[in-house]
């Protein structure tokens, strides 16, 4: 929430230079107070669906305690689901048409699996396109996260996303690239996000286009970008919602596959992630994991309660303040009437006025 600045002391002035968003005191009292409506379009498979909302209701939830923020969940045709998984869509989640009348101030969109080599092959390419072709007109600002920042970034600007030679997992250190953008403003200048894809988007491809890339990783390229227009699309290629044990998940879910013989190669640790300890623990039931699968023995229960308490997380601090800078940026720039994605006055190619 932004300083009113309600008296003449030189700090608001020198809060202002440096970028901090101050409001008059005229300007304050006649803004619009009111709940900001965030969409929330998932389209995680059926083991990840529930743990995605939650981790992007956190997020949105814990990145401000004045505001009311009122998420809504919805998903597309094309992904495979199973009962479980429908039967909740169907309790829970609202129909596109219905968010579409009502209007969204905000919308995330969650990463994906994808099974074909060409996003526009994958059955849910058409219902997301319709998705991105009503967002990017009436909705002030939307957040990619992974799979779907690769298919905007295709969809938007032509540019295909280049399958990486071995897969991006792990927790990867960030650097801002640009430290004067509002969308990250006053959050560490080096960071962790986590990153799990085999796909990537090259910095110099976006910026090619005119997007303006904000924090990369030496090891793992760009994770934050910006349409060119500065803030209309929020691109993720990284996943700060993560929860701590989202990739323990997927490394659980490599071993077995291995145990399976549904892959060849045992699955690496993903980077930056394990502690020693949790390492040595792995490094043994590996040894246990070949063996069950050379003899066609019984396996052990995969040993993840014993490391739960050795992961740290070290992404959620930064991953809160950007969508807390995010969010008070949409607020700002929204309408009252929220099916209008900006107020009057402010210029849609330019919305921050950068
Ligand atoms: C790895 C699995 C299969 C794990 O799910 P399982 O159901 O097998 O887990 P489990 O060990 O049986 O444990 C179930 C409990 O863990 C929780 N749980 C499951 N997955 C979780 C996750 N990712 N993060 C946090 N919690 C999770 C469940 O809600 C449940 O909790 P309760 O019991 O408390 O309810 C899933 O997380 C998953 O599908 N993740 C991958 C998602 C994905 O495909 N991402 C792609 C994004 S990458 C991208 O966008 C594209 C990249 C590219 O193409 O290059
Ligand atoms: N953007 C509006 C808030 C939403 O109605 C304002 O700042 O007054």
């Amino acid at each position: 929430m932004p300083l009113v600045a309600h008296t003449d002391l030189p700090t608001f002035a020198r809060l202002k230079e440096e970028g901090e968003v101050i409001l008059e005191v005229d300007r304050a009292s006649h803004q619009d107070i009111r709940e900001m409506h965030i969409g929330l379009l998932n389209i995680m498979p059926d083991a990840a669906l529930e743990a995605t909302e939650r981790q992007f209701f956190r997020l949105v939830g814990a990145c401000n305690q004045i505001a009311q923020f009122h998420v809504h969940p919805f998903t597309i045709d094309g992904l495979p689901r199973g009962e479980a998984a429908k039967a909740h869509i169907a309790k829970y989640y609202e129909s596109f048409e219905k968010i579409k009348q009502d209007g969204l101030d905000a919308l995330i969109i969650s990463g994906a699996n994808v099974t074909h080599p060409h996003l526009p092959e994958e059955d849910f390419w058409q219902p997301l396109t319709e998705v991105f072709a009503w967002a990017k007109e009436n909705v002030t600002s939307v957040l990619c996260s992974c799979l779907a920042t690769h298919a905007l970034i295709e969809y938007c600007y032509g540019i295909e996303r280049t399958r990486l030679p071995a897969k991006r997992w792990g927790v990867f250190a960030h650097r801002l690239v640009n430290r004067t953008h509002p969308l990250v403003a006053e959050i560490n200048t080096r960071f962790d996000v986590p990153h799990s894809r085999f796909n990537e988007i090259f910095q110099k491809d976006m910026e090619a286009k005119g997007l303006k890339v904000l924090a990369v990783s030496p090891d793992a390229g760009v994770h934050l970008a910006v349409s060119p227009d500065g803030f209309r699309i929020v691109f993720f290629q990284g996943h700060p919602e993560y929860d701590d044990i989202s990739l323990l998940k997927e490394y659980k879910r490599e071993v077995l596959r291995y145990y399976r013989a549904e892959i060849d190669e045992y699955p690496p640790f993903p980077v930056n992630y394990f502690t020693p300890e949790a390492q040595r623990i792995f490094g043994d039931y590996r040894q246990h994991v070949i063996e069950a699968r050379q003899k066609g023995g019984t396996l052990d229960e995969f040993p993840e309660n014993q490391v739960l308490d050795t992961i740290d997380n070290t992404w959620r601090d930064t991953a809160r303040a950007l969508f807390d800078n995010w969010l008070g940026k949409v607020y700002q720039l929204t309408n009252q009437d929220r099916r209008l994605p900006f107020m009057d006055g402010i210029d849609p190619e330019n919305p921050l006025g950068l």
